[in-house]
């Protein structure tokens, strides 16, 4: 899609990932309304990408993606604000497996129930404009990490019900296009949190500390930056729907797998 002009909501975007994304985006000329359950640094945010952008341009909107009466409110305020929505990007979430129902609730429900109020709004058969959808789950929700299950499971289930959504027979009648960005380990306070702790919230850490470094010392650490550039790269795609692309530092930098087929990895 086209990034000028266009209206964007991106969840969990006060810091990390989001605020990365939603700063490319404006940069690019698109309107961009954060969404997030941290006000204090929401507000922040919002402060800097108007002075940065003008202040038509981005507006911070407090929303639990797990609470559905926010995540209504979140969309009222957008479209009053913005008129309409043409790329939702689910990407709030968590990473603690000391927290299965939050994880789950957050990661997966958060971006399902985000889905699906886009789907209605954008959907072209029921008077939508069309769009694009994009969840941002991670390579852990392509192949089993042993350190964190609960996580992992979040992300496989949002990866398949991505794909499943694109693959619909009716997809080009509902003129909405499903994407899945997969990261492997970014550089935010998702990861720095786990990584400066002594006990890191994951299963059997002290136990198999070894191998957890060992993984995360093979695969890498991508930037913000390295991950905002496949974000972009995959917004900007055309033919983007049933894309999973991945990220993955010591892959020779960012790797994008677009998948044309969805049926297929
Ligand atoms: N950092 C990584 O290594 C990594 C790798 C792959 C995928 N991801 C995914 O990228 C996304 C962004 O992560 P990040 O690394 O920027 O983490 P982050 O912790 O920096 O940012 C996550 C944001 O989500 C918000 N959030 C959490 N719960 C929420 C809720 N209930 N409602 C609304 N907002 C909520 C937080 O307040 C925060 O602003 C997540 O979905 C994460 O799983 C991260
Ligand atoms: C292999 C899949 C990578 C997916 C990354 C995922 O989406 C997000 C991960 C978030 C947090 C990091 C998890 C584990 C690493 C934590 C601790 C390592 C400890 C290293 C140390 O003690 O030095």
């Amino acid at each position: 899609m086209k990034i000028p002009g266009a209206v964007v909501i991106v969840t969990g975007g006060s810091r990390g990932l989001g605020r990365a994304f939603s700063v490319e985006l404006l940069k690019r000329g698109a309107r961009v309304c954060v969404a997030d359950i941290n006000e204090t640094e929401g507000r922040q945010t919002e402060a800097e990408l108007q002075r940065q952008y003008g202040a038509d341009k981005a507006f911070f909107v407090k929303c639990d993606v797990t609470k559905e009466d926010d995540t209504k409110d979140l969309w009222r305020v957008a479209v009053e604000r913005f008129t309409t929505v043409d790329l939702m990007v689910n990407n709030a979430g968590i990473m603690n497996e000391t927290l299965v129902e939050e994880t789950v609730q957050i990661n997966l429900m958060g971006a399902m129930r985000g889905s699906m109020l886009a789907f209605e709004h954008m959907r072209r058969d029921r008077g939508g404009k069309g769009g694009v959808i994009i969840n941002v789950a991670s390579t852990a929700g392509l192949f089993p990490v042993f350190f964190m299950p609960t996580y992992v499971a979040s992300k496989y289930a949002l990866v398949g019900f991505t794909r499943s959504w694109a693959s619909n027979p009716c997809q080009a009648r509902f003129g909405v296009n499903w994407a899945v960005l997969c990261p492997a380990f970014a550089d935010t306070s998702m990861l720095s949190v786990a990584l400066d702790g002594p006990d890191p919230p994951l299963v059997t850490y002290q136990e198999n500390k070894e191998q957890v470094i060992a993984t995360v010392k093979t695969i890498g650490i991508n930037s913000v930056d390295d991950v905002s550039r496949a974000f972009v790269e995959l917004v900007e795609k055309d033919d983007n729907n049933g894309a999973v692309v991945t990220v993955e530092k010591n892959m020779g930098g960012a790797v994008y797998r677009f998948v044309k087929n969805p049926n297929c990895l």
